[in-house]
């Protein structure tokens, strides 16, 4: 049978293969990838020749993990795209230089970076006339629920944002189980999901008239995809997202 989705251990399988001796991916390529596909799928989104007025501001939300490194990376080929992102990074990666590397670059191109003492002030920044989209990139398929602070407040007040204020989900949308879904009353449906190499079960609960779905991550070759029970993704020319 052909999978449409891998659960979350799966993914941190394929994860630690990709990264491991036999194939020597390391985690800053595959981060440069999926960054850049999800500021891809924003320029397909929102284009800014499209966009009304001013708004052309982007507010990333980072979380401590790998995903808010994607976050990071997306930022940083937004400004290239043209875009004004925020970054929000209320509790910054230790776990290597790396990311420490990623937020230089940030500041290099000079790219504001909010931090835990913004937990107040990040609010204001978000509801500016000129923010476009937010993008959630809080956390991935390592996430284990429940919320601890100060995601939960975060995510509590995507809920109330996103009335007004599109949100762009990173893997899976921050909160939701990766497997089962949401899991407290307030949480995030985005409008748009970026998942990345493959989707994960949670975005089946996803109404397609609500949510535009694309894949991003395209690093994989068919038979690598076949051997975790999944199909590579119909990729066009040299896009690094497909609309599913
Ligand atoms: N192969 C790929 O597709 C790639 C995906 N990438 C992205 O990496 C994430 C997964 O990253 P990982 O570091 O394993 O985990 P997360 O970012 O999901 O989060 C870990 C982080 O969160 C903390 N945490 C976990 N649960 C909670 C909680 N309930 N409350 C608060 N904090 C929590 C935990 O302690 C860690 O600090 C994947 O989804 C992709 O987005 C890579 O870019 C590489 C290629
Ligand atoms: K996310």
């Amino acid at each position: 049978m052909t999978l449409k989705v891998v659960s979350a251990k799966l993914a941190a399988e394929i994860d630690k293969e990709l990264m491991g001796p036999k194939i020597g991916f390391t985690l800053e390529q595959l981060m440069e990838l999926a960054g850049f596909s999800v500021a891809q799928a924003i320029t397909r989104q929102f284009d800014l020749k499209k966009t009304v007025g001013e708004k052309t501001n982007v507010f990333v939300i980072a979380g401590p993990g790998n995903n808010g490194g994607d976050g990071l990376v997306c930022a940083r080929h937004l400004k290239l795209f043209g875009y004004n992102p925020i970054v929000y990074y209320p509790i910054r990666s230790n776990r290597t230089e790396f990311y420490k590397q990623l937020t230089k670059q940030l500041e290099f191109f000079k790219v504001p970076i909010l931090s835990g003492d913004d937990a107040d002030s990040w609010k204001e920044f978000v509801k500016a006339d000129r923010t476009l989209c937010i993008v959630d990139a809080i956390f991935g398929f390592s996430f284990k629920p429940p919320l601890r602070e100060p995601f939960q407040s975060i995510v509590n007040e995507l809920h109330d944002l996103q009335k007004q204020i599109p949100i762009v989900s990173v893997d899976i949308p921050s909160g939701w189980d990766v497997d089962k879904g949401p899991v407290s009353e307030k949480y995030i449906n985005p409008n748009v999901l970026v998942s990345l190499t493959v989707p994960k079960p949670c975005s089946e609960l996803l109404d397609p008239k609500k949510t535009t779905h694309y894949v991003g991550g395209r690093f994989i070759p068919r038979d690598f995809a076949n051997k975790y029970g999944f199909e590579p993704f119909d990729y066009q020319s040299t896009d690094q997202i497909l609309k599913l």
